[in-house]
Order: structure tokens, then sequence, then C-alpha cells
């Protein structure tokens, strides 16, 4: 990392994978512990837990290119499952490791998000972002923001957003840099090698072979978006190599799939 970027706060989205592995929180939250030098904001998802839950409340859920169709009649047992349980459950390991987490929404984090179609419900995007005045406070007072990728319109309605795009909205009002954090190393290819980079051409090339599938489609290309919208590089990496007691922010930065145009 280069010395001016050191004041950038770093966002971390964590999705259910790492959720829902007691050991991939325990380690990023012993990293950030290590590294207390830096500001840094978690920004996560939780898509199993609510597939989990709205299974067992007898709802069938479907989806469309990744994103969840979100009912009116659905959207409690989702906010309970994101902003309730998948938030608290993050904080627990963050608290454990002596840090102090504030769990949020998008709202509070400056966030205003708008319906992404009608045939989507109340999916939501992440429209306008506002001076993030609140998360700069908490971060340079020492706490640790934990956002879900639940938003909220002008008008009081809520949103379900996809956790990969909210992290990216962050990522911009912050003018952080970020990392997406999942279960595999990076990116890999048809025979299972780690990727060290990729581009735009790439992206759509192993994305059309569909090498890259499932949820990998939408974080490569969120972090595709997020890539251009910071004019930066972007990495996908694994818990995995948090586990590594010497490891530095700026090692972690290069382990992993780096996603850029630059
Ligand atoms: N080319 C690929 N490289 C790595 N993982 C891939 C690829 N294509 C599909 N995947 C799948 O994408 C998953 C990561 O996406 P997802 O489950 O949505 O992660 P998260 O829960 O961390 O947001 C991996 O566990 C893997 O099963
Ligand atoms: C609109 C939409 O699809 N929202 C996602 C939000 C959670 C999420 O993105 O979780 P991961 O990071 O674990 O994938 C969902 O309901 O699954």
């Amino acid at each position: 990392m280069e010395d001016n970027d050191t004041q950038k706060p770093i966002i971390i989205k964590i999705g259910g994978s790492i959720l829902k592995n007691p050991n991939a929180l325990d380690s990023l939250f012993s990293f950030i512990n290590k590294n207390k030098q830096f500001n840094w904001l978690i920004v996560h998802g939780g898509g199993n837990v609510v597939d989990s839950w709205l299974n067992k409340m007898g709802y069938i859920s479907k989806k469309h290119d990744g994103l969840r169709i979100s009912s009116k009649e659905e959207m409690p047992i989702i906010v309970g499952a994101l902003a309730g349980y998948a938030n608290k459950k993050i904080m627990k390991s963050a608290i454990k490791f002596d840090l102090r987490p504030i769990g949020l929404s998008l709202f509070e984090a400056g966030i205003n998000v708008k319906q992404k179609n009608d045939a989507l419900k109340q999916t939501g995007f992440c429209d306008s972002t506002s001076e993030p005045l609140l998360l700069t406070h908490l971060t340079t007072s020492g706490y640790i923001p934990i956002i879900c990728s639940i938003g909220f319109s002008q008008m009081g309605e809520w949103f379900n957003v996809n956790a990969d795009e909210a992290a990216t909205a962050i990522a911009k009002s912050t003018n952080g840099k970020i990392v997406f954090l999942t279960d595999v190393s990076g990116v890999l290819d048809q025979h299972q090698t780690l990727i060290q980079k990729l581009n735009e051409d790439k992206i759509n090339d192993l994305v059309n072979k569909e090498i890259i599938k499932d949820g990998m489609t939408v974080k490569v290309k969120e972090a595709l978006k997020a890539s251009k919208v910071l004019k930066d590089g972007v990495y996908i990496t694994g818990w995995q190599i948090l586990k590594n007691a010497d490891l530095s922010f700026s090692d972690m930065n290069q382990l992993g799939t780096l996603v850029s145009e630059f």
C-alpha cells in the first residue's frame, strides 16, 4: 500500500460463506486487532442465512441475475436475518477480540436506497450518498462500523440490497480501499488455480465460459465496478490467509485476485 493511502478506510466485505464459519470471523477480527492503526469498516451480507430463514418460514425464495426477489411479506424475515442475526453474530466475534463494533444499516452509513425495479420488489440499489460524517466520526473515535445491506428510501421504505453492491457504495462514499473476503483464495481458473489479475475483458470471457459462476459472478462484476469508481485495484481474497500471524495489510492486499482496469 502507498504511504498516502494509509489514512484511507479499509472496507472488508464479508458474505454468508464467512459468516457461517466461526474460524473465519475470529481470524478476521484477530487480524484487525493486530492492525488497529487502520480505520476499518465491515460491510456484510448473509444470503445463506436469509435462504434458510425464508425456507423455515415456508417461502420459496427466488433470485434473478443473482439478486433476490424480495417481497413485502418476506422483508421482516430478511431484515431480521441480516440486520439482526448476521450483524450481531459478527459483533460477537469483534467484541471477543477486544474491538468496539457498532452495528448499522445503510441509512446511518449515509446511503440512500431506491427500488431496483418492480419485478425485484423490495430489492434496492444504492442511489445517492451523503457525506459519511457518522462513519468518519466513528472510525476516528476507535469504533468499527459493522454495516448490513438493509437500506431505506427517503420515503422510509426498507430495501434488501446485495451486500457486494453495498460495500462498493460505502467504499465510494468514504473513498476507501476495498477487499472482498470470501471462502476461496480468490478467483480460480478452469484448473482451480488462482488468477492473479483480472480486467473487464477477462472477466467477461470467464463469465461467458461459466468458469466464473454463481455468487462469484456478482462479486467480480461489483469488484470491477468498484475498481472503476475508486480508480484503484480491488482484491478478492480468501479468509484463510488471515491465519498467518505475520501477515500485514499490505501482504493481504497482494494475496488473492486483483481486479483492475489500471
Ligand atoms: N471461478 C471461480 N472461482 C472461485 N469461486 C467461484 C468461481 N465460480 C464460482 N465460484 C463460487 O463462488 C463462491 C463465492 O461466492 P459467494 O458464495 O457468493 O461468496 P460470499 O458468501 O463470500 O459472498 C465460491 O465459494 C465458489 O463456490
Ligand atoms: C438483493 C439481494 O440479493 N440481497 C442479498 C443480501 C445478502 C447478501 O448479499 O449476502 P451475501 O454477501 O452472503 O451474498 C440476499 O438477500 O441474499
